[in-house]
């Protein structure tokens, strides 16, 4: 089965012309979150979302979000929610939405609440959007149980081929790892070097 993909921390409507729709399955912004230097405003995120294709599911990414901004999140229009921190009891009822919850992978054997309404879980490295990787082989477990998973955290088109032998996730998620060195913003050379390593690993292992 081919492995999903999805681009991470898109912050202009430039970046998301970058995206191939018949390669790249999801586009993550994010919202709400100061403290990041891809976070961008719900009117942004418009522009970014009237530019991408509608076979590209748009997956707002948070970090411990409100109702209020999960209701926002869906006005505007995305598809998928994907929640980093604190899960509120109240969103998964509120949400209209399919819900991604984020693991934050922390040294050891990341424990998972196993709600039946979560979409997909996704494991990341203990600081979201770091680019920094963490130890796959805690998630063999995981992998044997036949969940659909997302693996985040530090790929790029060098790493993403061996990830996926290593844990066969349903999709890769890379940020960071598609950005220019030297400047702000995404890399349409590494994304199309991602998406080339993905199809390769995917092949090898048909
Ligand atoms: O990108 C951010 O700054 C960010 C902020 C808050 C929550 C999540 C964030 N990014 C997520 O981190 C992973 C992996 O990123 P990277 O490839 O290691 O840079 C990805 O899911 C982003 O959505």
């Amino acid at each position: 089965m081919r492995t999903r993909i999805k681009i991470c921390g898109l912050t202009s409507p430039e970046e998301a012309a970058f995206l191939p729709s018949n390669q790249v399955d999801y586009a993550g912004m994010v919202l709400f979150y100061p403290k990041s230097r891809r976070n961008i405003t719900i009117e942004k995120a418009r522009e970014i979302m009237e530019v991408l294709p509608p076979e590209i599911k748009k997956t707002a990414v948070t970090v411990s979000p409100t109702s209020e901004q999960v209701k926002l999140i869906e006005e505007a229009g995305f598809d998928v929610l994907q929640i980093h921190g604190h899960l509120a009891e109240e969103i998964p009822e509120e949400a209209d939405i399919p819900i991604i919850r984020a693991v934050n992978v922390k040294g050891r054997v990341p424990v998972i609440e196993s709600y039946p309404w979560i979409f997909a879980y996704l494991f990341d490295a203990a600081a979201p959007g770091s680019g920094k990787s963490f130890d796959w082989s805690c998630l063999a477990h995981i992998s044997a149980q036949g969940r659909k998973f997302i693996l985040a955290g530090g790929l790029h088109p060098f790493n993403v081929g061996e990830a996926i032998r290593q844990v066969h996730p349903w999709m890769v998620d890379v940020s960071s790892g598609v950005e220019y060195d030297d400047k702000q913003g995404k890399d349409p050379v590494k994304i199309q070097a991602f998406i080339e390593a993905v199809k390769e690993a995917d092949e090898k292992s048909s």
